[in-house]
């Protein structure tokens, strides 16, 4: 009997982190020589699960906030429920309850049965490699293509991420056509921090998905406001999100005991297009926010 994809893909090595880290050309080719054989196999894998299957979609997500995006898409002259539900916790840097945590355990369980269908994932290596890490979006290479995640992925970008961003960062209306998307882990003794940066993206929206019972030590982000000099330290509480301008520049303090797990989503425009410095906050209608634009992905990856 001849092996089906999901067996053929699960008997390849990955490169190794050395080989990642250095970016030899192997690795690139490793991922592209398979593209098709990875996204056959999650198919596969996504029906060998079917049963007891966790259906992704919004009611993972806050209620509040699914509840205020929905009358948004339906009403956007009440879009104003949506705002009501961020709070400033930084210059910049917005906070909202984004998943409902009681329902995070039934996420993690997701993505735990994703690392055991040992299916190769391309761990996201932007600034640092991060193991426990996988690319989200259809443009990586190694990507988590099961098609239920993908079509999960999707709404959380285009139905909450988007019209948000828009409301509080006008000037990235236009410069929010194209998605990216990464999860990231941290542990003490791995991988535990990332160093000040600014990400490539028009904006970034960050998820917490640790569970309540996942209490963790250290591993606050800090936001530089380059306007004051001053720098603010915020911790992550289960399910909540920060969205802020892929300019800011922000840093992960190292991890002192636990575990944080995040999803990472960026926005920018076409050619890795971001709005430019010091644009201008045009007046955009609410109607004109919660739209989905048209534009094709295109497969530029910024890492
Ligand atoms: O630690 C975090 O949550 C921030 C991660 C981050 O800034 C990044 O991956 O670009
Ligand atoms: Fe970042």
């Amino acid at each position: 009997m001849s092996a089906t994809q999901l067996q053929r893909a699960r008997a390849l090595t990955l490169p190794s982190r050395e080989a990642m880290l250095s970016r030899d050309p192997s690795v690139q080719q490793f991922w592209h020589t398979n593209k098709a054989l990875f996204s056959d196999a999650w198919k596969e894998w996504q029906a060998s699960q079917q049963g007891d299957a966790l259906t992704l979609d919004s009611s993972l997500l806050d209620k509040r906030l699914r509840d205020a995006v929905a009358q948004a898409w339906q009403d956007p002259s009440k879009e104003i429920a949506v705002k009501d539900l961020l709070q400033e916790v930084a210059p910049g840097v917005f906070e909202l309850q984004f998943f409902n945590p009681e329902r995070l355990a039934d996420l993690r369980q997701y993505l735990e049965s994703v690392w055991d269908a040992q299916i190769p994932l391309r761990p996201p290596y932007g600034i640092v490699l991060n193991r426990r890490g996988a690319m989200l979006d259809s443009r990586s290479e190694g990507y988590l293509a099961a098609p239920n995640f993908q079509t999960f992925y999707r709404e959380m970008l285009d139905t909450y991420m988007r019209p948000i961003a828009r409301m509080l960062f006008p000037e990235v209306m236009g410069y929010d056509t194209q998605t990216f998307g990464f999860s990231i882990h941290y542990q003490p003794n791995t991988d535990s921090s990332i160093r000040p940066h600014t990400d490539a993206s028009a904006v970034t929206l960050n998820i917490n998905l640790n569970l309540p019972s996942e209490a963790f030590t250290g591993s606050e982000v800090d936001f530089f406001d380059v306007a004051t000099g001053q720098k603010h330290s915020l911790t992550f509480r289960p399910g909540t999100a920060m969205i802020h301008r892929g300019n800011v520049v922000h840093a992960a303090q190292p991890i002192m005991s636990g575990e944080r797990t995040n999803f990472v989503l960026w926005l920018y425009g076409d050619r890795g297009q971001i709005p430019p410095q010091g644009a201008k906050r045009p007046t955009i209608d609410a109607h004109e926010r919660w739209t989905t634009p048209t534009a094709a992905l295109d497969s530029v990856a910024p890492f």
